[in-house]
């Protein structure tokens, strides 16, 4: 059944999609914006090769959601927006191809900012500086956001077993950690350092190996990691990974990685909760990124970004109150959270002129 895109839009209140086509760099991109309330819409821009272009369309407006929710719940003055890119991230890219892009970014006058995400890099992004000022995390601004991401999950990581276990350390803690990329393995290098025991995977396994020469982690493979005897499981590859095949294997307490729409359905939530595992929401725990390539829109300031983004400890416990006041599921918690801003926020700013 194919993609009904207006359907969807109304659905969930998205404000524009826009499909970029450039003939001369092969460029085919979705720019999703859901929702500009709270601000310009900002998110990073995916290159994935996917089955079909609705799913790159759905991929797109689904992940753009998703920012709407983690700017909101992260306290900043930001709207939702997300792109993909149709194409091989090791075959595809060019500078013509990122620029195209870049050119795109422009026509949208600031209503989208856009930066890295899975498939494209820092290098990327200086191409689509060539045509856009609306580009954040490049080289000679905040760069790579991916080591505060990783900051932010262990923060978040913290408070939940701060909830869970009344105490925050995390030494002498078993963490499986689901994917050694860019955010997984900074995230493993904080919890070695407090002295978590590590249970690791990935697809690739030079990235494996890395880990387990660095920070005595034990390797599984891929589908084992689902199984694995771990008080936390930190996803930190992609989506969709707590679902009906892997729930049934969990003997985790916790959730809580880097990866974003870790949920497959919104049930599979409920069925976390009903199993007394505790999640912490995705997009709370993980928008250190976000906050750091934030921080570039006002000058850069490193100590200020590592400040706010420090403060996800205290949001995923906020998340947690919320749940208790209102007997929800915690991701429930974290909607509710990101909304009551959203509105309260956008009641303030339509008093007087808006600008
Ligand atoms: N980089 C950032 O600052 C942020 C990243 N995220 C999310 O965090 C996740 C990780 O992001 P990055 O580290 O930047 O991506 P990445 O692409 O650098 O790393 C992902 C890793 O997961 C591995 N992987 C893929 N499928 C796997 C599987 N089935 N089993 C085991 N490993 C698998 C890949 O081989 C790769 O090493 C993504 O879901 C991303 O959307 C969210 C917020 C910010
Ligand atoms: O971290 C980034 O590159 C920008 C924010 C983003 O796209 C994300 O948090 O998923």
């Amino acid at each position: 059944m194919s993609l009904e895109v207006f359907e969807y839009m109304k659905k969930y209140d998205y404000e524009q999609v826009v499909l970029c086509y450039d003939k001369a760099s092969g460029l085919k991109a979705i720019i999703a914006i859901h929702d500009t309330t709270l601000g310009p819409a900002l998110g990073g821009t995916r290159m994935w090769t996917y089955a079909s272009e609705d799913d790159a369309i759905l991929d797109a407006l689904r992940l753009s959601r998703g920012m709407t929710y983690k700017a909101a719940a992260a306290g900043l003055n930001l709207g939702g927006g997300k792109t993909v890119i149709i194409g091989d991230p090791r075959k595809d890219k060019s500078e013509a191809l990122f620029r195209a892009f870049g050119r795109y970014v422009e026509s949208l006058n600031g209503r989208y900012i856009t930066a890295e995400d899975v498939g494209t890099s820092v290098q990327d992004m200086e191409y689509v500086r060539m045509e856009t000022r609306w580009v954040t995390g490049v080289a000679s601004g905040s760069g790579d956001p991916s080591p505060m991401t990783a900051f932010g999950v262990w923060k978040g990581m913290k408070a939940a077993a701060k909830e869970k276990f009344g105490t925050d350390s995390l030494s002498g803690m078993t963490v499986a950690v689901q994917g050694l990329g860019h955010v997984g393995y900074y995230l493993c290098k904080y919890l070695a350092d407090e002295g978590a025991k590590l249970v690791v995977t990935d697809i690739f396994p030079e990235r494996v190996e890395k880990v387990v020469q660095e920070f005595g982690a034990r390797a599984v493979e891929p589908e084992a990691i689902y199984g694995v005897e771990a008080e936390i499981f930190a996803p930190c590859a992609l989506g969709a990974v707590v679902n009906d095949e892997t729930l049934p294997q969990f003997k985790f307490q916790i959730i809580a990685g880097a990866a974003n729409n870790v949920l497959k359905e919104e049930r599979h939530g409920d069925e976390l909760e009903a199993k007394g595992i505790l999640y912490a929401p995705d997009f709370v725990i993980n928008a250190g990124g976000l906050i750091n390539v934030a921080d570039e829109l006002e000058g850069y300031n490193r100590e200020r970004a590592i400040q706010k983004i420090a403060g996800i400890y205290d949001n995923i416990l906020r998340v947690f109150a919320i749940a208790k006041r209102d007997n929800i599921p915690t991701y429930k918690a974290a909607e509710v959270m990101a909304e009551e801003r959203i509105r309260t926020i956008g009641q303030v700013r339509n008093n007087f002129l808006r600008k």
